[in-house]
């Protein structure tokens, strides 16, 4: 069983995916840390993430920089959006992904593309949204847990900056796929955005099941 679930940044996915990767039973990968390595990996050899060979040369990261706190700053994201619009560094991370989603057993991914190009047969897809504003509100308090002092409106320009960059490439932007369940997390808790996830996972699961008979 593969489940999809997609969004902009800090909007709840990580946190819904990985409590449904533990409800389910199945293992989960957070894609936008690929992402972050191979920006990270760009900063730490001074590439130039503007271009494509520069970010290309960056996926060959070693594995143990995906344990690297610093992938989390806000700096990182920004770059990771810069290196994730090059169309030949999504081709190089695709494999990875691909070969996550389609372990036996199956499992739970999140990111930008997974419902539309890594795994668009995926048995449930959810497309999870909230307003920028309180998106920046909740990484605000999440840099702020970790002493990072980055203004709040600081962080709402990023991620509008962000938002645009990844909706707006060519290669596989930011979309929600058309058989995605949309859930708007703007005015939910953790808790209840988690129990609504699961309702429509178990929703998508039964219908599919049923097409199946
Ligand atoms: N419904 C919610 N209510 C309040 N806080 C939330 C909610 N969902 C997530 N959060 C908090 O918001 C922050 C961002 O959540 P999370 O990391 O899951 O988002 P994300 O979409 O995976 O972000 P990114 O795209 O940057 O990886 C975290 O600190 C998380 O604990
Ligand atoms: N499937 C994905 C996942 C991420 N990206 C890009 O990486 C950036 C960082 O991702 P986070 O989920 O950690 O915020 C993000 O802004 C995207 O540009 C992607 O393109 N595809």
């Amino acid at each position: 069983m593969i489940i999809a679930v997609d969004g902009p940044a800090a909007s709840g996915k990580g946190t819904i995916a990985r409590a449904l990767a533990g409800h389910y039973g199945l293992p989960h990968l957070d894609t936008g840390l690929l992402y972050r390595a191979v920006a990270f990996t760009v900063r730490r050899l001074e590439l130039d993430p503007t271009r494509e060979a520069d970010a290309v040369a960056a996926c060959d990261f070693d594995d143990l920089t995906l344990a690297d706190p610093a992938l989390r700053d806000d700096d990182v994201g920004q770059l990771a959006s810069i290196v994730s619009a090059h169309p030949l560094v999504r081709a190089s991370l695709l494999q990875r992904q691909r070969r996550f989603a389609n372990q036996q057993g199956g499992a739970v991914l999140d990111g930008r593309d997974i419902g539309t190009v890594i795994a668009p047969d995926a048995d449930a897809k959810l497309f999870v949204k909230a307003t920028p504003q309180i998106r920046a509100r909740r990484r605000h308090t999440e840099l702020q847990s970790r002493g990072d002092t980055t203004s709040f409106d600081r962080v709402l320009a990023d991620i509008r900056v962000r938002d645009a960059r990844d909706s707006g490439r060519d290669a596989a932007p930011l979309i929600m796929a058309s058989d995605a369940a949309l859930l708007d997390t703007t005015f939910l808790s953790i808790e209840e955005s988690i129990r609504r996830a699961t309702v429509l996972v178990d929703a998508a699961l039964a219908a599919k099941a049923k097409t199946a008979e």
